[in-house]
């Protein structure tokens, strides 16, 4: 699914006009019908008195249109408009005297803290007081009224976006935010939602169809792309019948170091478990008995050095190569991963101590080779790329760190967002169990195991990162957040496939 930008939205509402020969208030009057047969589907003409606060832009029109179709169909309605400023958009002027012709009254104007209603618990508040139009914190009696609806216990909902909340620009006022419980925005989600600082304002969210024209939603590049289950089945490559295990590729798994060798048990499992066909652990010699006894099916080789990676040789041409899973950032572990960076030839994904020995040893950066992927963490992309002010600068400096060094940069999160060429791919799968350690060991053999079975790397990188989040979805299910552990990601990766394509009972569900 695509995120579009506002200036986007914008054009597509001025092309669907076009071409559909229908006036920006019959769209409005579109959107605002999709949410009423949201609300009234849920409300049934219960008798809750709903209170609509509106701008005097076209999110406040929506509400205006909303409020009259309630009006109309029997509801409880008290329509307020924070008169912030005069200049009214002519589709809001247009539904504000259509709003009038259906109630003889017109809605309340408030100019000033004294103007703002009681809210009782039980009501309902339609929050349509900044749209994507917003271009400054809301300030004085507005961000007054914001606060005013945030401390009512009433359930909120938000039309298009939580007012006080940019599509595409970092928050400077926190207090100046609805905080709705349930957002309906239209045609496609905004990118705030999927961030770190914004998204924990839009807690649930449905997209309304209000019918954009079709081929400049189709057409138009957008500034990223949404990776669910639609996304995730096209990614797929079915096994043919008659593959043997050499068709999925011969990873190798270099990681590990006393008293770190779960890092590397972890992957080396999870390259298997997401079907590579097969896999090299190549660690120090301590971990020996362990990856025997902890991974049986994978092949072990050990370095020279006892306790930590030292000089990395292997006796084969891998399909594809993990490194840096708690191989530590010592003098041997930098020299080893230098020698690697030098002789390997195939896709390479680096991890963990891998980045650290890069961001601590500068002249690594270029021996990294093009299309490496790099799994990041926050504090280790901080070390790669340095300090950012917002998520959006975070973006940028990814975006010109993945584009001079031509690497894949997967930036880990609850939104895991992977930047590769300059385009943008957030994941949705996932949840807050997975914040736990080895969840990324995890990951790295869940996309190494991918490119070994010749997906892509940037595919195996999109498709990993949903895999891994969906399986751990399944671990959820079975055990909750807080008892999740790494290796539950690892045990579940089989039903995150098979997930992939279950079809939920509704779709089964014969039609009428
Ligand atoms: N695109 C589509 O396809 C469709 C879009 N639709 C709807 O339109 C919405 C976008 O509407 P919009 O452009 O009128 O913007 P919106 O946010 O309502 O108002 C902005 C106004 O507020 C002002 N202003 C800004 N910040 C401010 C501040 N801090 N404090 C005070 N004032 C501030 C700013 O004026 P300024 O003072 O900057 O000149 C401007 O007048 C969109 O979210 C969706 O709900 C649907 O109807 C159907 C199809
Ligand atoms: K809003």
């Amino acid at each position: 699914m695509k995120i579009f930008s506002s200036k986007q939205f914008y054009e597509a509402d001025k092309i669907t006009t076009e071409k559909q020969g229908i006036t920006s208030v019959d769209l409005m009057e579109r959107a605002a019908t999709q949410i009423y047969g949201w609300l009234h589907q849920r409300l049934q003409g219960a008798q809750v008195p709903i209170h609509i606060f509106c701008g005097i832009g076209n999110n406040g029109g929506d509400g205006l249109a909303l409020g009259r179709l309630l009006v109309e169909n029997g509801y409880l309605v008290k329509c307020y408009i924070a008169n912030y400023t005069d200049k009214r958009s002519p589709s809001f002027l247009t539904n504000y005297s259509r709003y009038k012709d259906v109630t003889k009254n017109w809605p309340l104007l408030m100019t000033c803290v004294e103007d703002f209603p009681a809210i009782a618990r039980e009501d309902i508040i339609i929050d349509a007081l900044f749209g994507i139009g917003l271009n400054r914190p809301p300030e004085g009696w507005v961000k007054q009224l914001i606060q005013h609806i945030n401390t009512t216990p009433a359930y909120k909902l938000s039309i298009d976006i939580p007012s006080g909340l940019y599509a595409e620009q970092a928050i400077t006022d926190h207090e100046a935010i609805i905080k709705p419980n349930h957002t309906l925005t239209f045609q496609a989600p905004k990118l705030s939602f999927f961030l770190p600082e914004s998204g924990p304002y839009v807690t649930f969210y449905e997209i309304l169809n209000i019918g954009l024209d079709e081929e400049y939603m189709q057409t138009t590049k957008p500034v990223a792309q949404l990776i669910a289950k639609p996304q995730a089945q096209r990614f797929y490559k079915q096994r043919n019948k008659y593959a043997h295990k050499g068709n999925f590729g011969h990873a190798l798994v270099a990681a590990g170091s006393y008293g770190s060798m779960g890092a590397a048990v972890l992957s080396t499992k999870s390259t298997l478990r997401i079907g590579a066909g097969k896999v090299t652990a190549f660690i120090p010699e301590c971990g020996y008995n362990i990856m025997q006894i902890s991974v049986p099916e994978a092949l072990v080789q050990t370095d020279v050095n006892p306790k930590v990676l030292s000089k990395i040789e292997f006796d084969f041409m891998p399909d594809a190569i993990a490194v840096g899973m708690g191989m530590g950032t010592g003098k041997e572990s930098v020299a080893a991963l230098r020698g690697l960076l030098k002789k390997v030839t195939c896709p390479i994904l680096l991890d963990a101590d891998a980045l650290n020995c890069i961001s601590s040893t500068k002249t690594l950066l270029k021996l990294i080779p093009q299309n490496a992927i790099l799994t990041p963490h926050s504090g280790e992309l901080e070390r790669l790329i340095g300090e950012w002010s917002d998520d959006y600068d975070k973006i940028e400096k990814t975006k010109a760190f993945s584009k001079k060094y031509n690497v894949i940069v997967i930036i880990k999160g609850a939104n895991t967002i992977i930047i590769s060429e300059g385009e943008m791919y957030i994941n949705t799968t996932g949840n807050p169990g997975m914040a736990t350690a080895g969840s990324g060991d995890v990951l790295s053999g869940v996309i190494t195991g991918l490119v070994a079975q010749g997906y892509d790397p940037l595919m195996s990188s999109v498709f990993g990162v949903y895999l891994h989040g969906s399986a751990g979805n399944i671990a959820s299910q079975l055990i909750g957040f807080e008892a999740m552990i790494a290796s539950d990601i690892t045990e579940a990766l089989g039903d995150a496939f098979i997930e992939l394509f279950r079809q939920d009972e509704q779709q089964q569900a014969p039609a009428d």
